[in-house]
């Protein structure tokens, strides 16, 4: 069994709609194996928790603190977005950092976090490995895709108008590109994006590790508004409109265009609230 304990004490997070089961593994002892299971397990709806996504905080020697995280399927990803804005106000909420700054280590590389109750800002990894304009088909349909990883893998796909975005299959179309060999082997999430003017955009995204389309993406979001800020569509802030109706806005310092596009000062500010707080019953965790 992923956990040793009958009871276990956690916070119910919702970072713009995606939400999160946020556990102190400082004492706990979960191992990454028995956080993949806890997340596979726990992240179900209607058979226990239900989230989409594990977060599990932990001591580190050089930084506030450390995480893991865990998609619903139980895949560990080297980042989140909404999450890291989660497990920051967490560990403030929590007392395990005093301060409103903070700094915390992911796979993808160390995030600083600011608390601005209920909303955190967090500085993410430096964005890499853009490469607009790719045409994939699925299914004989054509997509003029880009990519990027914004501290996980990305696509974007830009839309025209609001119908599009809301006439969107997100589910069967997002599973198709998730998958598709262009992205392989690790697969890549899909965002549906549409630029309204040069400060505000809408997104809708499959996730990988989720399966299926999440109410907000952070990493996402950021994913599509760099793309469009590459190509020229948008600048610095960005509100980002997600499928929950929340906005993120997504800081970055203008890049100059074009495929070259170097991002630095990435930031990612949005509300991270807490739902509740409650223990998980070890007996859901049995299949
Ligand atoms: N599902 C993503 C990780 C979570 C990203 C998303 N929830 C965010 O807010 O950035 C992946 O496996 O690449």
């Amino acid at each position: 069994m992923p956990v040793e304990n009958e009871r276990t004490r956690f916070l119910k997070m919702t970072g713009s709609g995606n939400d999160f089961i946020v556990l102190d593994n400082r004492a706990q002892g979960i191992s990454p194996e028995q956080g993949r299971e806890l997340a596979r397990l726990a992240c179900r709806r209607k058979l226990s928790v239900g989230a989409d996504g594990l977060i599990l905080i932990e001591n580190d020697p050089e930084v506030d603190f450390r995480w893991r995280f865990f998609n619903a399927d139980g895949s560990e990803a080297e980042m989140c977005g909404n999450g890291a804005r989660c497990a920051a106000r967490f560990a403030h909420i929590k007392g395990i950092v005093a301060k409103s700054r903070m700094s915390f280590r992911t796979l993808a590389g160390i995030i600083e976090a600011e608390i601005k109750e209920p909303r955190v800002k967090i500085r993410m990894t430096p964005p890499h490995g853009l490469e607009p304009d790719l045409n994939v088909e699925a299914e004989q349909r054509s997509f003029r895709l880009h990519f990027i990883n914004t501290g996980v893998p990305h696509v974007v796909c830009f839309l025209e108008n609001d119908r599009a975005l809301e006439e969107m299959n997100v589910f069967h179309w997002g599973r198709l590109l998730r998958h598709h060999r262009r992205f392989q082997p690790a697969g890549s999430n899909v965002n549906f994006a549409l630029v309204e003017d040069a400060n505000h955009m809408a997104i809708r995204t499959y996730e990988r590790g989720v399966e299926d389309e999440t109410l907000a993406c952070g990493t996402g979001s950021i994913a599509s508004a760099l793309v469009a800020a590459a190509k020229g569509m948008v600048q610095s802030p960005v509100e980002v409109r997600t499928r929950s109706g929340e906005t993120l806005t997504i800081y970055f310092d203008n890049p100059s265009t074009g495929a070259a596009a170097e991002f630095s000062q990435v930031y990612l500010e949005g509300d991270a609230k807490v739902v509740y707080e409650a223990e998980l019953w070890k007996e859901t965790l049995r299949e």
